[in-house]
């Protein structure tokens, strides 16, 4: 006769604590071993290789045209790095006090980026392919060694040598340099010595564009604006958005409309006239802006379209020459996301380059006419050498969320930084005792109803996703500051021009218009009762809304209204 086992009476409180000990050996024996052995360990090295982006199936190789050509490179991580960003799921999540945002050029320190190799006329293409090829791989290798043994690592960069042409290419052939950075992380995409280059090597003016100003709080703009201006005196610096909300009385309901942000785009025009002073006419330009804004208001806010002509100029270096056949080039460079195709958009006024959520969107670099005069070009966005933690790459959007193996880290990151359960209105899942990685994602898949076809369990990953994605699009709004930023705040919110960024941000008093207001109230995305809208809640577990089908992943971000 089989013996059956006496059933041993086991409370709900006895499980929890059983099931709350297991999770907590598994992170405490994971971190010991992976710290303990930090020093020797090769395998890091040795386990990683280069992980290519959105790889197309080779089927789809052609014969002379490689799609696969300029997709994103990064170093794939270690199964000993990926078990270490698993633990941190679990690690209960501790305050961060806003100080501690306050965020200088510190990851960039000590690293360079790849600049083109001296080249001349004589060498033939071959030579010239083999001499950049020897340069970038020697580039990387003593950028992998010189970083090794120390404490801050090398992060995730561009491995793409091609991409890095296409930078080489857009420094080479611009009059003026525009920077790009989402105004949210300023100092962590700007990288010292990318302007040093463009300054005292190329001799070339260069103009940082603080983008996507409608996320955040109007002294934080400002804010970063004074930084810039004192760090860098020589660098002028024009706020922007690429589009802004507009409001209008129909009948007795106010609408809201998307309106082109002239402000900023005056600014850049401005900034640009005063760098090529008289020679060359930019009348053209002004002319068009205010023929755009009489337009538009007549049309109440569509705007004439413009025969455009795109270019996609073929890898035939020259010299340059200032101001070649009377046109200025104005070349965006920056790093993927920040919203350089939207920024040639709104200054065309229409949509003439594709614009995606989802980073590393433009593989070549484009050209735009302006105007016959006025030459735009668009760079892909590159990830410059720098140790910036790979948790808050993801968060700056310079890693696709789609190929997230952990995201975890990004989730703690955020999670300590922002008041997720007041924010997100959740509230902490039964097995839980404190807040960690996991319990927001379970609490969020809970909430928005994610549960796993199978077993109908919570849907941890999706909502990690869904959560980092809305990160990404402004419906959650971190924000850093620039140092010293705290112990100044209330001169900033006092400061004479704040009155004007708040204009410029489109902020009516009372009514949550721009993405920041939406996305919170104050600063750290807190609000007493505000809640995210809905729309947030569309299923963003996979990247096809990056598609050319129009994007179903709006949320709050009115800005979005430029995308394919
Ligand atoms: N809130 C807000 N979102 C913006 C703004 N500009 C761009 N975006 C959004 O940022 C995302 C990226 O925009 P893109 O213009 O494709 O960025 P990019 O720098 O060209 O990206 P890469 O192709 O990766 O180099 C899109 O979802 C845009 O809607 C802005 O001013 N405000």
């Amino acid at each position: 006769m089989p013996q059956h086992r006496r059933k041993i009476p086991f409370s709900n409180k006895k499980k929890k604590d059983q099931i709350l000990a297991k999770r907590q050996s598994r992170t405490s024996s994971l971190y010991l071993k992976s710290y303990d052995s930090a020093d020797e360990d090769e395998t890091t090295e040795e386990a990683v290789g280069v992980q290519k982006l959105n790889s197309q199936p080779s089927s789809r190789v052609a014969r002379n045209r490689n799609v696969n050509r300029y997709n994103l490179q990064f170093y794939e991580e270690s199964k000993k790095e990926i078990e270490l960003m698993k633990a941190e799921a679990n690690i209960p999540l501790r305050e961060v006090q806003k100080r501690d945002l306050e965020m200088t050029f510190k990851f960039f320190e000590g690293y360079d980026f790849p600049a083109r190799p001296p080249w001349n006329y004589d060498m033939s293409r071959d030579e010239l392919n083999r001499n950049e090829n020897k340069y970038f791989r020697e580039y990387v290798d003593n950028l992998s060694k010189l970083h090794k043994d120390e404490n801050k690592r090398l992060s995730l960069f561009e491995l793409n040598l091609e991409t890095w042409r296409q930078l080489w290419r857009v420094l080479e052939i611009s009059d003026i340099l525009l920077i790009i950075v989402d105004v949210r992380y300023s100092t962590l995409m700007f990288p010292p010595s990318l302007y040093t280059y463009i300054k005292e090597t190329l001799k070339k003016r260069a103009i940082l564009i603080l983008n996507k100003v409608d996320l955040v709080a109007p002294q934080t703009i400002l804010a970063w604006k004074a930084y810039f201006k004192e760090t860098y005196p020589d660098l002028p610096v024009v706020i922007f958005a690429s589009n802004q909300t507009g409001k209008k009385k129909r009948g007795g309901n106010t609408a809201t409309f998307q309106k082109r942000s002239y402000e900023g785009v005056l600014q850049v025009f401005k900034e640009c006239q005063k760098m090529v002073q008289s020679e060359i006419d930019l009348t053209s330009w002004e002319a068009k802006i205010l023929e755009d804004m009489r337009v538009e208001e007549e049309a109440g806010g569509s705007v004439e379209e413009h025969q455009t002509h795109i270019q996609s100029d073929d890898f035939n270096f020259e010299q340059h020459e200032a101001y070649k056949n009377g046109i200025v080039t104005i070349g965006c460079i920056g790093f993927p996301n920040v919203g350089k195709s939207s920024f040639i958009n709104a200054l065309k006024g229409r949509k003439v380059v594709s614009v995606s959520r989802t980073p590393g969107h433009t593989k070549h670099f484009q050209t735009i006419f302006l105007t016959n005069n006025v030459k735009l070009c668009d760079c892909p966005g590159l990830v410059f050498p720098s140790s910036t933690p790979k948790y808050l790459q993801v968060l700056l959007g310079s890693y696709p969320i789609s190929q997230l193996k952990q995201p975890y880290p990004s989730l703690k990151f955020l999670g300590e930084r922002l008041n997720l359960p007041k924010l997100l209105k959740i509230t902490l899942p039964a097995d839980y005792d404190d807040w960690t990685a996991t319990a927001l994602c379970e609490a969020w898949a809970y909430k928005k109803g994610f549960l796993t076809a199978k077993a109908s369990r919570p849907d941890l990953y999706r909502a990690a996703n869904h959560l980092l994605r809305m990160c990404l699009g402004g419906q959650l709004v971190l924000e850093f500051y620039p140092p010293g930023y705290v112990d100044k705040e209330e001169d900033f919110k006092n400061h004479p021009d704040i009155g004007d960024v708040i204009k410029f941000q489109g902020i009516i008093p009372g009514e949550s218009v721009t993405g920041w207001e939406a996305a919170g109230g104050d600063e750290k995305g807190n609000s007493d009762d505000g809640e995210f809208s809905e729309d947030c809640s569309s299923d963003v577990s996979s990247d096809d809304e990056d598609s050319e089908t129009g994007g179903r992943y709006r949320g709050n971000n009115a800005f979005s209204v430029l995308d394919d």
